[in-house]
């Protein structure tokens, strides 16, 4: 498998998603901002609205829907790749002598629970009745959780040039980029078909960058939101290594407003054909700044990359790159219900096709827009998966499309 993508909207081959499993009962009136959602989820039922999900793609598609869960239990059957997990996510609550004792007393599959739904040192405690955790309380998690999993866009991306790993802006959503990054690194499907971009090896801690900042304009094109998530020093680095690999010749970076429902590039616009593009009222024009980086040489194995400031908006650099550009606004420009869908990601849609969409079913003004523009639009429910202010694209991990 060819892990690059040269599209958002080629038809779907492959698909990663991470069915939301007990790292949602996690979450609590009190910790649910510090672990990034604006409720609390009823597991069950967000579950269910997740498989239908899930089932579309497959039915719709024939897609290879690829579970996180499975990927992540047939990596850590490796117990060197356990043990080096397991202490990376115990580093936190300053417990990674503890790797070892977990790593004997549980098994694989009880691991990858651990690693995704975190563990409380009274859960611990049952297996190692003499735990000592000095000043840690009982009910205190000696491994996070990572309530977040479902929006598998974001701890990575793949990009014309290969791939990058996401360094993760917020500490609730960390240990999610050391999940992907392991099983793409270990798994067999994957292992042997990466090029990565980014971190960029040297880095201890590497600057954040989050995957749905990062949208594939064309083969030769990529824009990267300056967002709430991540910050211009990895815009450069992700930018020079797609550069040096030679396949991308143009790097946007394009500056976000510094708010919530703003906190990613795919939650202003989405690409739903080779020349029709979904966005938020006004958000093209609201765009003030944009950087082009290109490449100026490669000199003694040295890259050397130009980085313009350009005085145009979103919208002209789109315009340019995509030939005969449509754009159509969510919920039809109406400014009232634009605002209420964008808040439900109206804009974050997931092409499964050259204008085949998976759209939330509570956007319905932007449904009704898309089909009126000839998209073809299924629709999820969606009470409880947008508890986490995600969208179907933000749930989504395309690994292969049809090449456009
Ligand atoms: N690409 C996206 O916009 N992803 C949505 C992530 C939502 C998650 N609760 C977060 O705040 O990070």
């Amino acid at each position: 498998m060819n892990l690059r993508l040269n599209s958002e909207f080629g038809t779907l081959k492959a698909v990663l998603m991470h069915r939301p499993g007990k790292e949602i009962d996690r979450l609590t009136p009190y910790n649910k901002e510090f672990l990034l959602f604006d409720d609390v989820p009823y597991l069950e039922a967000l579950q269910k609205e997740h498989d239908v999900f899930s089932n579309l793609i497959k039915e719709s598609t024939g897609a290879k829907v690829y579970q996180l869960r499975e990927l992540l239990i047939r990596v850590l059957y490796d117990q060197e790749v356990l043990l080096k997990l397991l202490q990376e996510s115990l580093k936190r609550s300053g417990m990674v002598h503890l790797a070892e004792a977990i790593l004997v007393r549980y098994s694989t599959a009880e691991c990858a629970g651990i690693l995704t739904a975190g563990l409380k040192v009274h859960e611990l405690r049952k297996k190692l009745p003499n735990l000592n955790v000095g000043e840690l309380m009982e009910y205190a998690f000696v491994i996070s959780p990572c309530p977040n999993l479902y929006f598998q866009r974001d701890p990575m991306a793949l990009t014309p040039g290969g791939i990058i790993f996401s360094s993760m802006r917020m500490e609730g959503r960390q240990r999610e980029a050391d999940l992907l990054r392991t099983i793409f690194e270990n798994h067999p499907d994957f292992k042997d078909n990466i090029n990565k971009l980014y971190p960029v090896l040297g880095h201890d801690n590497p600057p954040s960058i989050e995957g749905g900042d990062i949208i594939v304009l064309s083969q030769k094109a990529v824009a990267i939101g300056n967002s709430e998530r991540t910050d211009e020093k990895a815009i450069y680095h992700a930018a020079k290594a797609m550069l040096a690999e030679g396949t991308v010749e143009r790097v946007y970076e394009v500056h976000l407003p510094q708010k919530r429902q703003f906190m990613h590039l795919d939650t202003v616009f989405t690409i739903l054909d080779e020349n029709l593009v979904l966005t938020y009222p006004d958000a093209m024009n609201a765009v003030l700044q944009t950087s082009l980086y290109t490449l100026k040489e490669i000199k003694d194995d040295k890259v050397h990359i130009k980085r313009e400031v350009l005085k145009e908006s979103l919208l002209t650099v789109l315009e340019r790159e995509i030939p005969h550009l449509e754009i159509l606004h969510t919920a039809a420009g109406n400014p009232d219900y634009a605002m209420r869908e964008q808040w439900f990601d109206g804009a974050n849609v997931f092409a499964i096709g050259p204008r085949r969409v998976i759209s939330y079913n509570r956007n319905v003004h932007t449904n009704r827009a898309l089909r009126q523009m000839g998209v073809e639009v299924l629709e999820i429910p969606s009470s409880e998966l947008s508890r986490g202010l995600g969208g179907p694209r933000c749930m989504t991990m395309p690994i292969s499309r049809s090449r456009v």
